[in-house]
């Protein structure tokens, strides 16, 4: 795929003298969703607010379509829509309003034909003359998602998309971008909810202390860095592993009747384990395998939770 963004040798160094970005290499690809992942102050926002001009970068260089987002910013920007976290102006506006006014901002001439598309996209054509202050929390998130599609933007940034909202809502958002990246909208998003890439993303980045330390594939990343188990449920319980298993470095599993094997799903003894195991007259009642979550991954990478 094309790219659509890329950023070069990107630096921060904030006015206090504290460097947040340390030299990000990133490129992304039209039309994919790809989930930012770091810890508390790895970097992201750092890195969304620069791409989207809203801090000034250091050193390096950024293109969206093509165009530099210094030289050519205005070009750069209206490919560009960010969704923050919070709804924090035009309380008393209406639907309407403050969406038709986002368009204006970006220069583009009142196109009412697509602001009704994209309010009623979101389920929000009913509510277009309410003012923002009586609509609720998944509601607001909606009118920020319409505010930032309003000037037809290519890329589009969600800053932690699902933060606080509850479990229905959060399955609402997580149709919603996948209905936005059918239309070829390509989905950048930050999240803390590592299961929340784990469902989304076809690419992850983690970023940490100002780098990015891996970009890849997440079913990629998921095989290559990600163990398996195979649990073995034997008909009776095992004091102690047969000599004869030590090779295999198994462990006990949650229960006496269980024995844990784990593998590396591109290289392992499964067969040469199971022939063992009956060998050693142990008889398997039951096979499980799992598979270590993008958490696990998340944490093994980063050494904490985001
Ligand atoms: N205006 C600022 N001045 C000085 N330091 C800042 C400023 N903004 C952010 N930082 C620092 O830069 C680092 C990166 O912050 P940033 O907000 O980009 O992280 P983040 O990955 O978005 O974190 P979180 O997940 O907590 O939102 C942090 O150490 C933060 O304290």
């Amino acid at each position: 795929m094309d790219p659509i963004l890329e950023v070069s040798g990107l630096t921060k160094t904030y006015s206090s003298g504290f460097q947040a970005l340390k030299g990000i290499d990133l490129t992304i690809r039209a039309g994919e969703i790809f989930a930012l992942l770091g810890p508390n102050g790895a970097g992201k926002t750092t890195l969304i607010s620069i791409i989207c001009g809203l801090v000034n970068p250091g050193q390096g260089r950024i293109t969206a379509g093509g165009y530099d987002i210094i030289r050519q910013y205005r070009q750069a920007r209206s490919l560009i829509g960010l969704v923050p976290q919070e709804l924090t102006t035009d309380a008393f506006e209406t639907v309407w309003d403050t969406v038709s006014y986002s368009r204006g901002l970006f220069g583009k001439k009142a196109d009412p034909a697509h602001i009704e598309k994209v309010l009623k996209s979101l389920s929000l054509w009913s509510k277009k003359d309410n003012r923002l202050i009586t609509l609720s929390g998944g509601m607001k998130r909606r009118v920020l998602i319409a505010k930032a599609l309003s000037h037809e933007p290519r890329i589009l940034f969600l800053d932690e998309p699902t933060a606080g909202v509850d479990v229905s809502l959060r399955q609402d958002m997580w149709a919603l971008v996948r209905g936005l990246r059918e239309t070829g909208v390509t989905i950048i998003l930050t999240t803390h909810y590592i299961e929340e890439a784990e469902e989304m993303a076809d690419r992850i980045g983690i970023i940490d202390q100002g780098r990015i330390i891996l970009v890849q594939d997440k079913h990629q990343l998921m095989r290559t860095l990600g163990k398996k188990e195979l649990i073995l449920m034997l008909e009776a319980p095992v004091t102690a592993i047969p000599a004869a298993l030590e090779r295999f470095r198994l462990r006990a599993g949650g229960t006496d009747n269980e024995l844990v094997y784990t593998y590396d799903s591109t290289e392992n003894d499964i067969s040469a384990l199971l022939s063992a195991v009956q060998d050693c007259g142990l008889r398997i009642r039951d096979l499980q395998t799992r598979q270590s979550s993008l958490e696990e991954i998340f944490v093994q990478m980063v050494g904490r939770t985001s």
